[in-house]
């Protein structure tokens, strides 16, 4: 997309795109719209696999819209597949990096051709407003794009050891990384291309052959993904894509002897399951877990408040607050927080929800009837413990009637000791608190189990001790574009800390390809 239209689209210069990318947005949806409801099959081994029990895919701006029909797998299609990627992995293994490289990056530029197809589709499926439904489609292409450049900046990750001081022989030592085999990449609802691709993107570069579980809210999106992986002439068995429910589907292919290593993204309590689930084979395998967030915003009386606002507004309420980047505590010092309470205010009134796929909707519907009912349950729970500064209804009139719309909601006077100050919500709710001084603020900010994003806005030395001092693996300090949201592979990578993931290396950066390989040393004596 950028060398057609000199546009770089990341989730820092969404807020100003071009004209040309809503024309091509507008054409691609009367294209989409012409086809709905269509029947998809799983792909396994190259060609399309159908089960005997099927499941609808709704619109949740709409439920009336079937948007297509998908196979309900089980054990039987999970055996499928693995079989398929563990049959592929010997070839593709051995294939030289450099033309794994290749296919990849061609997989890269399918999904760029494809792109605007794509983010209808998540627009539709996901409930994304235009530009980060396309955000995401350009993420899914970057995230790969940046495997293949850490597989050659590596150089395939085989490096000259030291030689070993003996007298009389020549004994070279090189260490190779090399992949562990069948991969198994399980991937959530809100970021369905991205959190497919972009892991099974790095697990494939590596060497390893990929089966691919999409959350079974939003199967559609992934399916574009794997598509354009097999267009770009993947052999058959080394990228798989299976659909159906988790406890079955997804619990299957866990349970697979042949599953080498899983990459999970999802909530907290379905990846420590999966944790101690994995654990239960007969050897330690890699589980790369991105988990859940409860992503704290910091205002000093220092802030630029404008930029605060629109920073907060941005994170609290992108996706309807369905990232686990999403803001979700406010905490700001005493003498600012009326200011800011009415920017944050009268920011959030020109919000406007609606219709994902029109032009000037800033917020979708949440994903299902069940997350609008979470949504009305916590705000019932939350107007009794504080007062709310916005929003605090669904939705349900006029032409939020057959969607799961919600209000983008703040609420303030909540006590600290509320037990949503610590649970993740998943809606367009935040809570905000005025605090004494930054060490209080600090101190709250930490007092969680999650560690994913944390934002700031202060003077530049106030930045640096909360950067020293807030335990979370993307922060950021004077950003409008988003206090906690907003993260790109190659700027910054992104991952967690405690309970937001396990690996300490994060997904779109330096050190996370090597997570999907296993090293060998190999020492070859000579006699001399
Ligand atoms: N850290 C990150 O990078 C990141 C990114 C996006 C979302 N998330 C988190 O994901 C969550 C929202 O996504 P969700 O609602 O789709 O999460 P979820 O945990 O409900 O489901 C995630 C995936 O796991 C599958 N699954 C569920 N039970 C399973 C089981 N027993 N065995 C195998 N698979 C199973 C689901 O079908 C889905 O594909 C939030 O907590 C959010 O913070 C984290
Ligand atoms: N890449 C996204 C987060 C993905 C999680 O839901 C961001 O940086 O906001």
């Amino acid at each position: 997309m950028a060398a057609e239209t000199g546009f770089r689209l990341t989730y820092s210069t969404m807020f100003d795109p071009p004209e040309v990318l809503h024309a091509r947005f507008e054409e691609a949806l009367a294209r989409t719209r012409a086809r709905l409801g269509r029947e998809y099959g799983m792909l396994v081994n190259g060609k399309d696999l159908f089960a005997v029990d099927k499941f609808e895919d709704r619109s949740p701006a709409d439920t009336e819209v079937i948007l297509g029909v998908f196979q309900k797998g089980g054990p039987r299609e999970a055996h499928a597949a693995v079989a398929a990627a563990r049959e592929a992995f010997p070839k593709w293994s051995r294939t030289p990096w450099r033309e794994r490289a290749a296919l990849l990056r061609k997989a890269a530029d399918r999904i760029d051709d494809r792109i605007f197809d794509i983010g209808v589709a998540m627009a539709l499926e996901v409930g994304k407003n235009r530009m980060e439904a396309l955000g995401d489609a350009a993420e899914t292409a970057d995230l790969i794009r940046y495997s293949c450049e850490r597989m050659e900046a590596g150089n395939g990750f085989v490096a000259e050891m030291g030689r070993d001081p003996l007298q009389g022989f020549d004994s070279r030592n090189v260490s190779v990384l090399r992949p562990y085999g069948v991969w198994l990449v399980i991937s959530p609802f809100n970021y369905p291309c991205a959190l497919t691709g972009g892991p099974a993107g790095a697990a494939l570069v590596a060497g390893n052959t990929v089966v691919v579980k999409p959350a079974s809210l939003t199967p559609w999106s992934a399916r574009l993904i794997a598509e354009c992986m097999r267009d770009a002439g993947l052999p058959p068995g080394v990228i798989n894509f299976v659909t159906g429910p988790g406890d079955t589907l997804g619990q299957a292919l866990l349970d697979h002897p042949d599953v080498a290593g899983v990459t999970f993204t999802g909530s907290k309590e379905v990846g420590m399951g999966i944790w101690r689930a994995f654990a239960r084979g007969p050897w330690v395998r890699p589980v790369i877990l991105e988990l859940g967030g409860k992503n704290p915003t910091i205002v000093s009386r220092n802030a630029d408040l404008d930029d605060a606002a629109s920073g907060i507004t941005r994170s609290c309420f992108g996706l309807q607050g369905q990232k686990c980047s999403a803001c979700s505590r406010v905490l700001v010092e005493a003498p600012v927080y009326n200011a800011l309470a009415d920017r944050l205010r009268a920011m959030t009134a020109k919000l406007v929800v609606g219709d994902p796929t029109e032009r000037g909707v800033t917020m979708g519907p949440v994903i299902s009837e069940g997350a609008q009912r979470d949504f009305r349950n916590f705000a019932r729970e939350l107007g009794q413990a504080g007062s709310f500064l916005t929003g605090g209804e669904v939705l349900t009139e006029g032409r939020y009637a057959r969607g799961y719309f919600c209000a983008p909601t703040l609420v303030a006077d909540v006590p600290l000791t509320h037990r949503l100050w610590k649970t993740e919500m998943f809606v367009p709710i935040a809570l905000v608190a005025k605090v004494d001084n930054l060490n209080e603020a600090m101190q709250i900010a930490n007092d969680a189990d999650y560690g994913l994003t944390a934002g700031f806005y202060g003077s530049r030395e106030e930045a640096d001790r909360f950067f020293d001092g807030i335990q979370a693996g993307v922060v950021y300090a004077n950003r409008p574009q988003g206090s906690t949201t907003g993260a790109w592979p190659g700027f910054q990578p992104f991952g967690g800390w405690k309970g937001s993931g396990s690996s300490g290396k994060n997904a779109g950066g330096l050190y996370y390809l090597p997570l999907y390989m296993h090293e060998q040393v190999r020492t070859m004596v000579r006699r001399l």
